[in-house]
């Protein structure tokens, strides 16, 4: 299984917690559709780099942004509910959309050196642990990863 791009996409969605908090402190919505576009053009670049359908890949990277969106609307709820909020949140636009960006980037070429297959499921419930990721996210992730190859 592709332990490595299942660890890329855990990590991905790690950042997310960060990115809730940034937002509630600046008072900025988790939804940023200009920025999407930026992070969907990177990836459809990408992926023609690397030899994949670049719909096939937007249609899987519209499905981490979506992912990360309901990851973040669930962190803000839990401290709404009064969760205690982290205490060091780094900075959206300097230190955590260039991590993104950078992760997006190894995500496609290891995407393209294993392609995922539907007996990879178990493994992928397994390598994703971040916290708020709802089953429902985690099956459309699972889908677009598969279908990227198809
Ligand atoms: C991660 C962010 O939050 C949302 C999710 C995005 C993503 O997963 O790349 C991009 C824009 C936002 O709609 C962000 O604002 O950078």
């Amino acid at each position: 299984a592709p332990d490595k791009l299942f660890g890329a996409i855990n990590e991905r969605l790690s950042f997310m917690q960060s990115v809730a908090a940034w937002k509630a402190d600046n008072d900025k919505p988790v939804e940023d559709l200009p920025r999407e576009k930026v992070v969907l053009d990177a990836a459809r670049e990408k992926a023609v780099e690397n030899g994949l359908s670049a719909d096939n890949v937007t249609l899987f990277f519209q499905a981490q942004i979506d992912a990360a969106k309901d990851i973040q609307t669930c962190w803000i709820e839990r401290w709404e509910s009064g969760e205690a909020r982290p205490q060091n949140v780094p900075d959206l636009i300097k230190d955590v959309r260039p991590e993104l960006l950078r992760l997006g980037n190894e995500i496609l070429t290891l995407l393209a050196e294993s392609p995922v297959e539907a007996s990879d499921q178990q493994a992928f419930t397994e390598a994703l642990t971040v916290e708020c990721l709802s089953d429902g996210s985690k099956n459309a992730l699972f889908e677009g990863l598969v279908d990227v190859h198809d």
